[in-house]
């Protein structure tokens, strides 16, 4: 369950009466864009796609000898099964990332890992991205030269249905190779094998994950007065006059799910608009109650320049109850007998308060738990509202034409070919 609190934003329920129009407007705009092939609107059929979901089962299935999972990736290739593979891996499988090309840390892990118990997936939609085409090198090289012939078994590529070097690197060598939708862009292939490879082999329940995903289609998909996507949309749109908006989640399981909606968001809304404006607010990611001893200072007294979103479980699938200790009664006996949770709730709810006080404007989106069904649905609504954004934007959220230039300057530096000057 997901569920929506405005309660510090009074205004806000007659300004979601008077924009009706306009929200129906961008969802009509959205969903007529369905139709063109070009549109990359794929994720909005992922969490249907059953056969995907059997394809990476049997694949988890045949492979039980697995201990290590090394994740090659960067950006909407690794943030999504980061988050989720954190939130919810209930196997004995490790998970390491290379989303990054600093040497230091790729020797440590090389030198840690038991390439016979180890499974490398490689994970690029275009196949062109540099520091997982040098991750790739790396780690395709320690395979062959510890397993000889075997390395093939030891390499997953999860790539293009049709293009890039992997999908080639695939044909040629006979590898295992999963499809990213070709209408499915990075940022938004979370529920593709993207991330539902690595979970499987993290033991996560992806059906519930799934299931939650489709509820957050139909409730996207329902009249205005229950279409939760449109109201956080509207949300972001009354206060994009604000520059910063805080993504605050209460939940240690959740500690990557900021970083996660960052991307999805910045990169989604943070460009040219049709007239060429300059639009986008700026998500800032944050984490309760570690930030409450870091940032809220800031968030409370510093520049009301922000839209705080909280992000908070309303139940915990296990509470711990905190015992009485002879000798800490006086700073700690308020604490005794109290479960973690409720203290990490009161907490939430108290920041809540502290925040609204101050005239910060924020909202709170409550999930029922930290579960693979409420967190598909948080994601999937996530990506409904920044797809709404884009229509009421006037931007396409499915490109990111700003991080080309940077792309094609590290190529020349490196000497790649064309790209010279
Ligand atoms: O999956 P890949 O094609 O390797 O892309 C990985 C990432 O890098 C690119 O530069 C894009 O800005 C991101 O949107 C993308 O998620």
């Amino acid at each position: 369950m997901l569920r929506l609190d405005t309660r510090f934003l009074p205004d806000f329920p007659q300004a979601f009466k008077e924009h009706g129009p306009l929200l129906l407007q961008a969802r009509e705009a959205l969903l007529a864009k369905r139709k063109d092939p070009q549109s990359m609107l794929g994720w909005m059929d992922l969490p249907e796609d059953t056969e995907t979901l059997r394809e990476v089962r049997r694949f988890r299935e045949a492979n039980p000898w697995v201990e290590d999972f090394v994740l090659l990736g960067i950006g909407g290739s690794a943030l999504g099964p980061k988050a989720l593979e954190a939130a919810f891996n209930g196997s004995s499988v490790r998970f390491h990332y290379v989303d990054h090309v600093e040497p230091e840390p790729v020797l440590r892990l090389l030198r840690g890992l038991d390439p016979r118990k180890t499974l490398v997936n490689a994970v690029s939609k275009s196949g062109a991205t540099a520091e997982t085409l040098a991750a790739l090198l790396v780690f395709l090289n320690w395979l062959r030269e510890h397993l000889g012939e075997d390395w093939r078994r030891h390499l997953v590529l999860t790539t293009d249905p049709k293009r890039g070097a992997l999908r080639a690197l695939a044909e040629r060598e006979g590898l295992r190779a999963f499809a990213i939708p070709e209408n499915v862009g990075g940022r938004f292939s979370v529920l593709s094998p993207v991330g539902l490879l690595p979970l499987a082999f993290a033991g996560a329940d992806l059906e519930a994950l799934l299931m939650g995903a489709r509820k957050a289609n139909e409730v996207a998909l329902a009249p205005l007065e229950e279409n939760l996507p449109l109201q956080t949309a509207l949300l972001q749109h009354l206060h994009r006059h604000l520059p910063v908006t805080v993504f605050m989640v209460y939940s240690e399981r959740l500690k990557y799910l900021p970083a996660w909606f960052v991307q999805l968001h910045d990169e989604s809304l943070g460009k040219r608009d049709e007239e060429g404006n300059r639009v986008g607010t700026t998500a800032v990611p944050a984490l309760g109650p570690q930030d409450q001893h870091a940032q809220v200072q800031l968030f409370r007294e510093g520049p009301l320049d922000k839209l705080i979103v909280l992000v908070v479980p309303e139940g915990a699938t296990e509470d711990l109850l905190l015992p009485r200790v002879e000798g800490l009664e006086g700073e700690a006996g308020y604490l005794f007998g109290k479960g973690l949770f409720q203290l990490l709730k009161a907490e939430a709810e108290a920041t809540y308060q502290a925040l609204a006080e101050a005239g910060q404007r924020v909202y709170t989106l409550y999930l029922s738990e930290v579960s693979p069904y409420a967190v598909g649905w948080l994601l999937q609504h996530l990506m409904w509202q920044t797809a709404f954004l884009g229509e009421l934007w006037r931007v396409n959220a499915f490109d990111q034409p700003g991080v080309e230039l940077g792309k094609r300057l590290t190529f020349a530096l490196l000497g790649r070919p064309g790209y010279g000057s």
